[in-house]
């Protein structure tokens, strides 16, 4: 097989960022996993994959994600679990454009691999509905079924009782302090609020958007602190997640663009829109309407 570039692989295939717009941890359970209420919102701002399908049956990423082996990589993990499921005796070469930060709280690898079960599960022809996809995905991570749906939603469990919604889709200005926040660490951590009431989706819509990990985070990540305390003088921002990144809403983009300019230096930063509608699945239309190229001759 001929090595390709992914300018001959054909459109990239798009794992966007996500933004919890709240989030409450309402319970435990027994395997150690916090229920939660959270609201997911996508923005247009995404890593970006390539596909190139092989017919040995090997799964093989050929970028880079720093500090991930490749076996452990989210998108490698997702496809051999769609083999494993589904029996395909296809394989694939993976590239991956990393764009968004790790650790975040953006939901990156939790997106890559959504995309990676999606874009898969059309190029090798497995024919899973959106349910099967999903229940592949949350295994892999408890954020991976949203982006495998890819609808806005309001959430409860552990992430995966996903109900859509239709929402503002306001000019996001999102922040990236300069450090990574482990979830794990945050779920672990002893003063974590963990009773918090259940609320309804009309009371987050009249403004209760209280994000329960942000004391914690901003105790032990003085940068995110920095980067709150920063955005309280145009308004006050919110942490997505558990973090690492902190946003703020505007009308416009021309605001936010202006606001993320003043930010000093240390602090990088973006503007995007949210999106109720992932770009992901108009990916897969579009794929549906005119397969690629993308296996090999
Ligand atoms: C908190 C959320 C909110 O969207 O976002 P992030 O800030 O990580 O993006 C997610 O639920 C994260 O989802 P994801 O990043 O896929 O987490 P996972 O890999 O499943 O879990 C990482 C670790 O966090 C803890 N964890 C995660 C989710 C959850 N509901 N309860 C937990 O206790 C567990 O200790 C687990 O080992
Ligand atoms: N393709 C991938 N991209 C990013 N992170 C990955 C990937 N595969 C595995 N990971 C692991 O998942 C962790 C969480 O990454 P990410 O989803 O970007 O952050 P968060 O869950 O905070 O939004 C990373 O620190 C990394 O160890």
């Amino acid at each position: 097989m001929i090595e390709r570039s992914t300018a001959d692989l054909g459109a990239p295939w798009p794992a966007p960022a996500k933004l919890n717009l709240m989030l409450r941890v309402v319970g435990r359970r027994a395997n150690g996993y916090h229920e939660l209420q959270t609201v997911f919102q996508f923005i247009d701002r995404c890593d970006r994959l390539w596909f190139d399908i092989r017919d040995d049956g090997r799964v093989r990423r050929l970028t880079s994600v720093s500090g991930v082996p490749e076996d452990e990589d989210l998108t490698v993990r997702a496809a051999r679990a769609l083999q494993e499921v589904t029996g395909c005796r296809l394989g694939v070469d993976i590239r991956c454009e990393k764009v968004l930060p790790m650790g975040g709280g953006l939901g990156g690898g939790s997106s890559d691999a959504a995309t990676t079960l999606v874009a898969l599960n059309q190029l090798w022809g497995t024919g899973l509905d959106e349910d099967a996809l999903s229940e592949i995905a949350l295994p892999l991570g408890a954020d991976v079924p949203v982006f495998v749906r890819g609808r806005a939603a309001w959430a409860e469990g552990v992430g995966e009782r996903l109900s859509p919604v239709e929402l503002p889709q306001p000019w996001y200005l999102v922040l990236v302090p300069p450090c990574s926040v482990s979830t794990r660490d945050v779920f672990c951590h002893p003063e974590l609020t963990r009773d918090s009431a259940c609320i309804k989706l009309e009371d987050f819509l009249s403004g209760d958007d209280v994000n329960d990990c942000l004391p914690v985070v901003r105790r032990e990540y003085p940068p995110v602190e920095a980067a709150l305390a920063w955005l309280d003088h145009s308004g006050g921002g919110r942490l997505t997640g558990t973090g690492a990144c902190v946003f703020a809403v505007f009308d416009g983009p021309e605001r936010a663009s202006d606001v993320c300019r003043q930010a000093p230096s240390h602090l990088r930063g973006f503007v995007a829109q949210g999106l109720n509608r992932s770009p992901l699945l108009d990916r897969l239309d579009q794929e549906i309407a005119s397969p690629s190229l993308a296996a090999d001759s």
